[in-house]
């Protein structure tokens, strides 16, 4: 029989009262995984009044040591089902178990205790404050929940990127409504499960299911009860969001597209710069809002770059999630591939020159019907293409010789986004110089990827506002009350 995906709301699986439902299929062989509720303003509105209600209940009473504590509860029982977990994100995205084993799930999981344990370290502002009379004031600022927390979701990193926002959230006293992407509403749903074990109050996480507009995240982000909102996606979708945030005047927090460059120099170590772009490029399909789509490398290496990275482009054997020799699983989705298709035609219709891949390869039985792509590397595009500045998000980067530094730093900032860099260099005042000078959140230094939960996490320019990741997510998820006090 065909499984139910089902909203979270009140601490109970539940149904939606329009009966309306919507396929889950898996993009390995568009399988149908599940038949999801499609949430209308009725379960979008029970939701929020659940989260509201929450707020003043034995949650709100908790002292930040005892959520704390709930919270290396959720991170302990993610791991005791680390394989159901496992299981899910594969069912939803298709991507290889190495990946989901080492990033996906444990993140999930260490997302809850790193903000566990930020929260329990945070000091408060005090000043002492001379009066007329002598006596003098003392001013302390307590940090407060926001309130009633709108959580819109990729479908990228599911779990990561979900418990990402959830968790310091929580640890915040505030409470959540989590809207999954509709490509995968699974691993929210099982957290549902995670919740009540450990014994987290009914309200406090609750989650719906449904699309963007007209639908559940429409109706959540528009919500007049909903205090924040966090969102994770693409750009224009963020400018949505941040219009109807205006009108309920809500804070907002948004992580938002990119479209990273990495910058190799001719004093690389050769074998790490090919081993760390070949991740950048291809992890999760292209598929992550930090990975590499332009790459500018110093002209002497230039040619044996290109040449090693399209050895390894071809190298990413695509297949089963559970057979060790994949290196590569598939795009989300027929309509995502589609979508990326159409810049390998443009790339070849703008002459660029075809490295690796650049068509969707032949997959033996049922995994034909999946939305496979091969892995592509391209040079010889002008940087006008729409393929060197748009976000493609797929596994698939264009590559250009530099010949000085500062065209090399130029050509990196050329564009509306700002979120990710990567340099490869073995000169450490290369390194701080070029780095500095990079339009960034986030500048990796031979490495990508390569995460502090307490650093913080952003975007510049189209990128995004505002930074979350240890103390600088409570930053967004308290707001600051100052108390007087007259001596
Ligand atoms: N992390 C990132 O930077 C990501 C970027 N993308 C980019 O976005 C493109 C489109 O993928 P989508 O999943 O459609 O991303 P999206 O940004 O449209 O959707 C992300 C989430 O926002 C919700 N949403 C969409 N429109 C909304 C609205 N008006 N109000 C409230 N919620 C809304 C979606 O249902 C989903 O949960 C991808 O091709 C990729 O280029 C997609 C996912 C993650
Ligand atoms: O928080 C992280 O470590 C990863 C973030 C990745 C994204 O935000 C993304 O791919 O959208």
């Amino acid at each position: 029989m065909t499984r139910e995906t089902l909203h979270f709301i009140n601490g109970q699986f539940v149904g939606g009262q329009s009966g309306r439902l919507f396929d889950n299929r898996s993009p390995l062989d568009n399988r149908l995984v599940s038949r999801v509720h499609e949430a209308g303003r009725a379960e979008v509105d029970a939701a929020v009044r659940a989260a509201r209600a929450a707020l003043t209940g034995p949650w709100g009473r908790m002292t930040a040591d005892e959520r704390a504590q709930l919270l290396h509860a959720v991170a302990d029982e993610i791991n005791r089902r680390f394989d159901e977990f496992l299981q899910a994100e594969i069912a939803d995205t298709g991507k290889p178990v190495s990946l989901a084993s080492h990033i996906d799930i444990p993140r999930g999981a260490a997302n809850f205790k790193i903000f566990a344990d930020t929260i329990k370290g945070v000091a408060t502002e005090f000043f002492e404050t001379p009066t007329p009379d002598g006596k003098g004031a003392i001013n302390y600022a307590l940090r407060v929940p926001k309130g009633v927390v709108a959580a819109i979701c990729p479908w990228n990193l599911p779990l990561l990127l979900m418990t990402w926002k959830v968790a310091p959230a929580l640890a915040c006293g505030n409470t959540v409504v989590v809207k999954p992407s509709e490509e995968t509403p699974s691993t929210a749903t099982l957290l549902g499960e995670v919740m009540n074990a450990v014994g987290i109050p009914p309200g406090v996480y609750n989650v719906v299911h449904g699309f963007g507009p007209d639908s559940a995240g429409e109706f959540l982000t528009t919500h007049p009860d909903v205090n924040a909102i966090t969102f994770t996606g693409e750009t224009r979708t963020g400018a949505a969001i941040l219009k109807a945030a205006a009108d309920g005047i809500k804070s907002t927090s948004m992580e938002l597209g990119g479209k990273n460059a990495a910058l190799v120099f001719a004093d690389c170590d050769m074998d790490q710069a090919i081993e760390t772009t070949t991740r950048s490029a291809f992890a999760n399909c292209g598929q992550v809002c930090l990975g590499t789509e332009r790459i500018y490398v110093e002209r002497p290496i230039f040619d044996e770059f290109v040449r090693r990275l399209g050895e390894a482009a071809r190298s990413m054997k695509p297949g089963r999630p559970d057979d060790p020799a994949t290196k590569i699983g598939p795009l989300i989705s027929h309509e995502h591939r589609r979508k990326v298709l159409s810049y390998y035609e443009k790339a070849k219709a703008e002459g660029a020159t075809l490295v690796a891949g650049g068509s969707v390869p032949q997959m033996p039985g049922e995994l034909a019907e999946g939305a496979w792509i091969e892995p592509t590397v391209w040079t010889g595009l002008p940087e006008t293409s729409a393929v060197v500045r748009e976000e493609i998000f797929g596994p698939c980067c264009h590559v250009r010789p530099f010949d000085t530094e500062e065209e090399a730093i130029r050509l990196a900032n050329d564009t509306p986004y700002g979120l990710a860099a990567a340099l490869h260099t073995t000169n450490l005042a290369r390194a701080h110089r070029v780095g500095a000078q990079l339009e960034v959140g986030i500048c990796w230094i031979n490495a990508w990827f390569l995460r502090d939960l307490r650093t913080p996490f952003g975007g510049s320019k189209q990128s995004g506002i505002g930074r979350e990741g240890g103390v600088h997510s409570l930053e967004f998820y308290t707001e600051l009350r100052n108390v007087c006090i007259k001596l």
